[in-house]
């Protein structure tokens, strides 16, 4: 299988007062086309911070990023954006669903980005994630954690993206409806070969995964 994503030797620490602290210390991921792999780790490990990396919103202070066979620089922000908006989607633990748009307008908006409004997809998608289009209506206030997922998750995919980053993304939510959308994020990743990469406390939600990444010591342990 072929690798879509890789890191070598990437570093990132934070100054908070006097101090330097190493959140990432030489990390090295591999991460084939077509898998969904889950990073586990205890609270402050630097997850987030390594997603952040991985969907190229932060650089890293030393290391390199290969995505899609490309050498990531960081000097050319529009070309970074670009690929950023052309080939990953990101799904955060709170949704982060506009509030003023609803469902359907919610679902379009990355294809409004770029420009190419297309609510046939949209509405397609929310099938895909079992919304069910009597809900492409409705605004986020009168929608459950689970169904606001969903929408994010459609949201996610509305360009088709290469890779999917999800942070967290059944923090809120009970364990079934964990279990439910991490369900679904795998009958997509089976149909579409998409890649997932997703951070979560969840044992249930890691298992559910091709392969699980222990993040401690500013490195990543595979657990056989
Ligand atoms: N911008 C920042 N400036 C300073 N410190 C930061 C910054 N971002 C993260 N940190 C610190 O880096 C460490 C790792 O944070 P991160 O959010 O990546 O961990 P995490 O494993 O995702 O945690 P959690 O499981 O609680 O979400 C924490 O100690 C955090 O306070």
């Amino acid at each position: 299988m072929s690798i879509i994503l890789e890191t070598k030797s990437i570093k990132k620490s934070f100054v908070s007062g006097q101090r330097t602290i190493t959140i990432l210390n030489g990390l090295n991921i591999e991460i084939r086309k077509g898998e969904m792999v889950a990073i586990m780790g205890v609270s402050g490990s630097g997850k987030s911070t390594l997603l952040h990396i991985l969907g190229l919103l932060s650089e890293p202070d030393e290391g390199e990023i290969y995505f899609l066979d490309s050498k990531i620089t960081y000097k050319n922000e529009n070309k970074l954006a670009f690929i950023r908006n052309r080939y990953i989607g990101f799904v955060f633990q709170f949704y982060s669903l506009i509030g003023e748009l609803n469902v359907v307008q919610n679902i379009m908006l990355p294809s409004m980005i770029n420009n190419k409004p297309d609510k046939k997809k949209a509405l397609e998608l929310l099938e895909l994630v079992g919304l069910g289009t009597e809900k492409k209506d409705k605004y986020p206030s009168t929608l459950s954690g689970g169904e606001l997922q969903r929408v994010a998750i459609a949201r996610a995919l509305m360009v088709s993206p290469a890779l999917v980053i999800a942070d967290e993304p059944t923090a809120n939510l009970d364990k079934a409806a964990s279990i439910d959308i991490v369900k679904t994020m795998r009958e997509i990743n089976h149909s579409t070969n998409q890649t997932f990469i997703i951070a979560t406390h969840s044992e249930d939600v890691a298992n559910m995964c091709d392969r699980i990444l222990f993040l401690s010591g500013g490195l990543l342990h595979e657990k056989n």
